[in-house]
């Protein structure tokens, strides 16, 4: 059994520092962590890349050689990966066998994990080659600045788990640079009732009904619950990588020892 993460969010949300920071710390604490890239426009990386989509397709070459745009060339390189799974893909994941761990850094673009079957396909083929596989989905902190920045952000979560059906952690990044933590309990386990009264300031009434079937179902997924991530703070990665390990039952002996860190974070939480 190997296990895996898919890292997904929108463009910025820091999906690549999470990666390299989740590597600096599993290096620290004695665990092996494999980050792969699956970003074909990338090209700094802070980790060291165990597998890269841009030795099978790179977006440069594309839009080159096709004369697309960065999106289209994106599209075509995420879809060239799906046509390689039973070749590039397979020769790759060779190297990893029981008990590895992949962390998948994916692109930014929200329709690979909302409405294109891409990742979905890919996912799928992981499960077959024995993978447990879960969605760390990244959200920027800012977002819980305004409210309807974060209930467009609890969409597209919602849209992800919908369509890659997975266990899915999502995770608030980007802690650090949030100043006013005052109300964030708001966001991290939302009432419905004061995301709704919330919404209904911002907007005119014409938008009550819609804004009240939205937080409805906000409320009804109950999944939509955010881990605050602050990469500033060991304890916060720790308390990250511990509910993930849980959600792909990484390590049945690990199990226990998680569990004694859980209660370990007491009234403290697992961040700021
Ligand atoms: N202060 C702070 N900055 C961060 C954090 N995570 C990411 N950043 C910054 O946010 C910017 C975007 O981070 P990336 O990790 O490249 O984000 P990404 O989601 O991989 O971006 P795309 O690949 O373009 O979708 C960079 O300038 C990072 O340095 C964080 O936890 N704290």
């Amino acid at each position: 059994m190997g296990y895996a993460q898919l890292v997904i969010g929108p463009a910025g949300s820091g999906k690549s520092t999470y990666c390299s920071s989740l590597y600096e710390h599993c290096e620290t604490i004695g665990r092996t962590m494999n980050v792969v890239n699956l970003d074909p426009a990338a090209e700094i990386f802070n980790y060291p890349v165990a597998m890269d989509i841009r030795e099978l397709v790179s977006l440069e070459d594309v839009m080159e050689e096709l004369k697309l745009g960065p999106n289209g060339a994106l599209m075509y390189c995420m879809e060239y990966l799906e046509d390689s799974l039973h070749d590039w893909v397979d020769e790759e994941l060779e190297n990893y066998r029981d008990d590895d761990y992949l962390i998948f850094d994916c692109p930014g673009q929200i329709e690979l994990f909302t409405h294109v079957p891409v990742l979905k396909n890919f996912v799928e083929h992981l499960k077959q080659k024995n993978f447990n596989v879960c969605v760390v989905y990244l959200l920027d902190s800012q977002f819980i600045t305004d409210v309807t920045k974060f209930i467009s952000g609890c969409m597209s979560s919602l849209a992800a788990m919908i369509q890659l059906e997975l266990p899915h952690v999502n995770i608030l990044s980007k802690m650090d640079l949030l100043q006013d933590k005052s109300n964030i309990d708001d966001y991290l386990n939302p009432e419905p009732r004061t995301l709704l009264a919330e919404l209904n300031k911002r907007m005119g009434p014409q938008f009550a009904k819609l804004n009240k079937a939205l937080i409805e179902m906000v409320g009804e997924y109950g999944m939509v619950n955010f881990i605050p991530l602050n990469l500033r703070k060991e304890r916060s990665i720790q308390y990250v990588l511990s509910q993930i390990d849980v959600c792909i039952q990484f390590g049945e002996d690990a199990d226990v020892k998680i569990k004694d860190e859980d209660e370990d974070f007491g009234d403290d939480g697992p961040d700021s």
